[in-house]
Parts: C-alpha cells; structure tokens; sequence
C-alpha cells in the first residue's frame, strides 16, 4: 500500500469530521463564487435597468438579488470561519494520532533504531515528518478537493448561460489547477527532496553537537561542526531559491492564465450576446464568475509542492515503522511468579547486523534474594545481559527462564516492572528532584522520597538547597555532579523497590568513604529477597556480593562464593 493510501487508512476514525470541513470549505468558495457572480449581475442588471427608462426601471426586481449577495457575503464569512475550527482541530487530532501509531511502533525498537541511527534523526522523524503527515488533510488533500468540486460546479453554472463560454472556463481551470501545479511540482521535486535531506542532516548535526558540546570543544572539533551545518544552510538556502523562482514562475503563469480566461469567456459571452442568444447584464456576471472560479485555485501549488514532502515523510516514517522489531512481542504474553529466579542455558546472543557473538554458550543461574557481581573486562558481555533481560535484545540460541516463565514469553513492559536498573549512562529527565523520583514512583509520597534519597546518600545535598525537592537538576541532570546523579537514579530504584535490581557500575564516579556508605546503605534498605547484581570493575564493591560471577568471551564463570 502506497504511504498516501497508509496515512488516508490512518485518517479513517477523523472521516466524518473531515468531510465536515471538506463541506464548510467547499460551501465558503462557493458562496465567494456565487457573491461575485451575483454581483456581476446585479450591477450589470441594475445599470441596463437604469438606462432602460421609467417602465423599466421600475419592473426591475432589486429585492431578491440583493438578499442573494447578502445571503452570499455572510455565508462566505461563517463557512470560512467554521471550516477554519473544524480541519484545524481535524488535523491536530490527525497529527497526535499518527504520533500516537509510530510511538507504538518505535518505541519497542528504540534500542536497536539508536544502535544505528543519530538520535536526533529519530527525534526529526518523530516530530518534523509527523506533523508533515498531519498536515496532508489541511494542506494537500482538502485544497485540491475543494477546487476539483467547485471548479465542477462552477463550469456548471457558467455552462447554464453559455456552454461555449463554460468550455473556454473549463480549459483555463484544468490548465491552472492541474497542469501548471503539476509541473511545478515535478520541477521542484528533486529540490524539495535536497531540502528534505539536508534540514534531517542539519536537525540531526545540531542535536548531536548540542547534546556533545562540551566534548565538541574538548576535540576542538566544533568549528568543523559549525562550518558543516553552516554548508547545510547554504545548500537549503540554494535549493529553496529554486523553488521560489519555479513557484514565482508558476504563480505568474497562473495569473495570466486567469486574465486570459476571464476575457476569453467575456469574448464568448459577447459573441453570443450579438447572436441575441445572452442578456446584456450576463456578460460582467459570467466575466467576474469566470475570475471568481480562479481563486479556489491559488493554494493548488503549494498543495502539489507539499503533497511530494508528505510523500518523503511518510515513507520514512512508515519504512523505520515497519521494520520488524529485533524483539518479537509474545503472541501470549505471561507474567513471572515468585520466587523470582532467572535459568540461563546454553544462551547465544549476536546483535543485529553484528559478526560476531556477543553471548555464547552462556549459562547462569541467579536465585531470587542472591546479591552476584558479575566482574569481566571491556566488552566480555555484561551490559548484553542486561539488553537480554529487558528483552531489548532476543538471544538466538538456547533458553531462558525467569519467574519460572520463558523469557521470549514475556514482554519488555512486564520484565521492567520485575527489573530495576541503574546504568552507567542512566538518563535523568529535565525538571526537579521531585520529577524524577515521581516518574520513577508516581504514588510516592514526599517523606518516601526523603527516605530514598536517604539511602542513596542525597539526601544532605538535597536539604541543603533552597529548594529541596523542587531543585532543578537540569538537562539530563546536568547540574548534578555524576556521583550525585547516580545517587539519583539509585533513589529511583529505592522507591519502586522491584524483585529484581540490576547496578551497573553503581559508584563510578563517588569516594571511597561515600561508595562504602552508599552500598551499605543500599543493601540493607533494600528487602532481603531483593535480587542484586552488581555489573563493576571495582573489586571492593564486587567483595559486598555473596557471589561473584566472571564474564569472558561471552560466558559466564562462577569466580567464588561467600561461605
Ligand atoms: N548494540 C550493539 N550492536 C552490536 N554490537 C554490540 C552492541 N552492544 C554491544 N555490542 C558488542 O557486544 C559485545 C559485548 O558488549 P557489552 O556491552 O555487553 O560489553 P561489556 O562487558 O558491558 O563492556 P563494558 O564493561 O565496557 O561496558 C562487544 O563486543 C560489543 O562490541
């Protein structure tokens, strides 16, 4: 199915909606159509009737043509004005219901989409080609409907007083409306693609070299940066250019188009005004009703412009939201039961796209309540058991159980309300002290998350901030030292206490006198039956585990038990 077709299917549930601006639209150009014709006659009528002496001056019937032009005018104003509420909230509903059917989609690939992608091109496609897929009903297809029915109409009407000057109005119509729009709209594909691109690049460099910008200016790199998407600028600025100039082009071609209808239907209605076969006051009314026809006409190009930028976005957006996820849903999703104990066996796991293993004939055994470091150099598989049991990966080989279910039985959703994780790059949202831990625990009250900012050894830096809780912690928390934000995240864990908690490197970054503190803390708040494992380089804190578990060459080796 064509992406155009896929995004008329998502529209399906606005239809009636849509139709309903579709009528108000139709019914505000036609009453523009209708205002001007009218008026044209009335003019026309009015003047001959003037001219016509006392008899006829005095048969002429001004009442019920004015009442047509009033009744126009207003029509015109209320359609207008009730067709603008009804598509624009249509197509602000359109655009959150297409955002709403990628994020399903997306999100359960976002790990292995950000394995290959920039961030920013994801973030791009979310929210620039989205709302360009929104913007279809209001800007491509109600305009180009719109005109299509009224021009039909008003050939009709024109028709009815003069089929020869109807035919001159029809020729002009279809030469304005479809074909100068059309070869606009091929004339400035290839730069509509261009300025596609090159704004996803520039969105895409401008995210990266925000989010990196410290490490920018550490490399000396961020000139280079600048002088790139400064490149890009130029590039769109070059393309846009031409699309202006073909625009100009067409636009000018559409206004002589124009003229030259209307005086060519003036010149039909003359000759059939000689052969006494038209009234003397049709003639400014078909001439003005030809020049009103037009007008419906005016959005048409930008219309066929943006219907090839709707084109581009939809496919891109349908392309990554179709791409299979690298972790099937479960055709019966289950739910672990207690006890909580997770049974590797014979596990290979290789990353999409990747040659080699990143798990291999791996088996492990974790009991519910056992607290195991899992030790091993760069690159042995830790972090791939943690992708593995978030089910952000699938493994390829052997089986795994947890809570006495199969883990391909499971979904993502499902094994995060098990799993809590503290990771090396735990992310912390923009906003207060307060919003992190409520995202983490939406029912927590504020002496919970004093008590988990306590265990994570917070709590001190937290009080003695004037605004305590409501502190802002910045941009991925950026005003937090990298111990503080990991006491954070550990706070977070502390509040959903979950069966299961997972510490990745968890006091990187803090003294010894503050890890020890930490840990300690942390074991003993956390519930006997609470599972830890504990990814670290860092002997001492390996040494607080009951067990310890080395990584190498993807398998997992039992490195010592506590007694
Ligand atoms: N998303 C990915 N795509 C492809 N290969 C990956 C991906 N993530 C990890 N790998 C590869 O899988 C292997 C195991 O990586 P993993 O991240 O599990 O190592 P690690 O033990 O956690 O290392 P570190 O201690 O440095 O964090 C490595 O060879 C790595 O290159």
């Amino acid at each position: 199915m064509s992406a155009l077709a896929r995004i008329i299917g998502l529209m399906r549930p606005l239809r009636w909606q849509m139709a309903l601006g579709l009528a108000l639209s139709v019914a505000a150009s036609l009453a523009n159509f209708g205002l001007l014709f009218l008026s044209g006659w009335l003019l026309a009528a009015a003047a001959v009737a003037g001219l016509g002496g006392i008899a006829a001056r005095n048969a002429f019937n001004l009442f019920l043509p004015a009442v047509g032009v009033r009744f126009f005018a207003t029509m015109r104003i209320l359609a207008r004005y009730l067709e603008r509420l009804v598509t624009h909230d249509a197509t602000l509903r359109l655009i959150g219901r297409v955002r709403a059917w990628s994020f399903e989609r997306l999100a359960p690939q976002a790990p292995a989409i950000l394995a290959r992608q920039r961030s920013g091109d994801m973030l791009f496609r979310f929210v620039a080609d989205t709302d360009r897929m929104g913007q279809f009903y209001l800007e491509v297809l109600l305009p180009i409907c719109s005109a299509a029915i009224c021009c039909v109409v008003s050939v009709a009407v024109v028709g009815a007083f003069s089929r020869s000057a109807a035919l001159v109005l029809a020729v002009g119509l279809v030469a304005c409306g479809g074909v100068l729009p059309g070869v606009a709209g091929a004339l400035s594909a290839r730069a509509m693609r261009r300025i596609s691109q090159q704004h996803d690049a520039m969105h895409a460099d401008l995210t990266e070299m925000l989010q990196g910008m410290g490490e920018f200016m550490f490399l000396g790199a961020g000139q280079a940066m600048q002088a790139r998407i400064a490149e890009r600028e130029a590039d769109i600025r070059t393309e846009r250019r031409r699309v202006a100039l073909i625009e100009g082009g067409v636009r000018s071609a559409m206004t002589v188009i124009t003229m030259t209808s209307a005086l060519g239907v003036l010149a039909v209605a003359d000759m059939a005004y000689g052969m006494g076969t038209l009234s003397a006051a049709c003639l400014p009314m078909l001439a003005l009703g030809g020049l009103a026809a037009f007008d419906v006409l005016i959005p048409l190009p930008a219309a066929w412009q943006l219907l090839g930028q709707v084109h581009v976005a939809a496919g891109r957006v349908f392309a990554q939201c179709d791409t299979p996820p690298c972790v099937p849903a479960p055709a019966r999703p289950r739910s672990p039961e207690a006890p909580f104990d997770l049974s590797l066996s014979d596990i290979g796991l290789r990353y999409p796209g990747a040659d080699h293993w990143a798990l291999r004939h791996a088996d492990l055994s974790v009991g519910q309540g056992e607290h195991v470091a899992v030790v091993g150099p760069s690159g042995a598989g830790k972090s791939t058991l943690v992708n593995l049991l978030f089910r952000f990966y699938d493994y390829q080989e052997g089986t795994a159980r947890f809570g006495g279910v199969d883990l391909k039985d499971v979904d993502a959703d499902i094994m995060a309300r098990h799993i809590s994780v503290v990771a090396q790059d735990f992310h912390l949202f923009q906003g207060s002290i307060r919003r992190n831990l409520g995202i983490a625990c939406p029912s927590a009250t504020e002496e919970a998350m004093w008590h988990a900012l306590r265990v994570a050894q917070l709590h001190a830096f937290v009080q003695a901030e004037p605004d305590g809780l409501d502190t802002l912690i910045g941009e991925g928390g950026v005003r937090l030292s990298g111990g503080q934000a990991r006491r954070l995240a550990i706070a977070q864990v502390v509040l959903r206490a979950p069966p299961w908690v997972i510490l990745d490197e968890p006091t990187e970054g803090l003294d010894a006198g503050t890890e020890r503190d930490l840990m300690a803390a942390l074991m003993q708040v956390l519930p006997s039956r609470t599972t830890i494992v504990c990814i670290t380089h860092n002997p001492a804190v390996a040494a607080r585990m009951g067990r310890v578990v080395r990584v190498e060459g993807g398998r997992f080796h039992e490195a010592g038990r506590a007694p």
